[in-house]
């Protein structure tokens, strides 16, 4: 069947924003009176949105009641640090520029499906320049539950208006994999991303591509398979 759209995870997958989200920890961290966590520490509490970090963040020096306490002041903090730094040091991975624009010249619609809230994802996209990529924005906030439910990859599709059986799921994550498959569309994983700390290998899916430009040309491929009746490119998840 052909493809007619794609529907990308955005941190791990197009951009690494670890280095801002660390960033935004630390500061909520020695605001509160806590030491700085190391960056690959913070990297393996990113997946499953803002809230979800914070309270890792936390949970990793103080006990459960504690913890408790102190959320709404450390969201703040972490909120308002963010904001500030959001995009700054946020790099855009190789080979997502040429991959997003020879899916454009596919014809393929594009979305982003991020667990990221979205008073951070529109200032981020634009930040870094992605956004005119973007038919739709389904954010960690957009509809009632995040990755790995399947809502916000239907959501996406709704919005397009295409079928989640004619839709791509690219992700980083279990989150990603979860929700795209739950949904009915196809995945595939990007080995260089986040996926709360853990080998992405072990993760149901149907490849591994090592770019966004890789995956162009897997849809290329589909494409033209779908048009001929020749085989597609193959996959493999390692
Ligand atoms: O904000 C997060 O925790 C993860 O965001 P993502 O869904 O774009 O990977
Ligand atoms: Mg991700």
């Amino acid at each position: 069947m052909p493809l007619h759209a794609v529907l990308f995870d955005l941190d791990g997958t197009l951009v690494d924003s670890v280095p801002d989200l660390a960033y935004a920890v630390n500061a909520m961290r020695v605001d509160l009176g806590m030491a700085p966590l190391r960056e690959d520490v913070i990297a393996t509490y990113v997946g499953k949105g803002v809230e979800n970090l914070v309270h890792r963040a936390l949970a990793a020096s103080m006990d459960e009641a504690t913890e408790h306490e102190r959320f709404p002041e450390a969201l703040a903090s972490f909120r308002h640090a963010y904001h500030m730094i959001n995009g700054e040091k946020t790099r855009i991975f190789d080979g997502v520029i040429e991959g997003l624009q020879a899916m454009r010249a596919q014809g393929l619609k594009l979305a982003v499906v991020t667990n990221k809230a979205a008073e951070f994802t529109g200032p981020l996209l634009k930040n870094i320049g992605l956004h005119a990529f973007f038919d739709v924005v389904v954010s960690g906030d957009t509809v009632d539950r995040k990755k790995p439910d399947p809502m916000p990859m239907l959501y996406a599709c709704e919005q397009l208006g295409v079928a989640p059986a004619d839709a791509l799921v690219i992700g980083d994550s279990m989150n990603d994999a979860s929700s795209g498959r739950a949904a009915g569309c196809t995945v595939l994983l990007v080995p260089y991303g986040y996926n709360e700390g853990r080998d992405i290998r072990s993760i149901e899916a149907d490849g591994i591509v090592a770019s966004i430009k890789e995956a162009a040309e897997w849809t290329a491929s589909r494409t033209a398979s779908a048009a001929t009746g020749s085989e597609p490119l193959p996959l493999t998840m390692h």
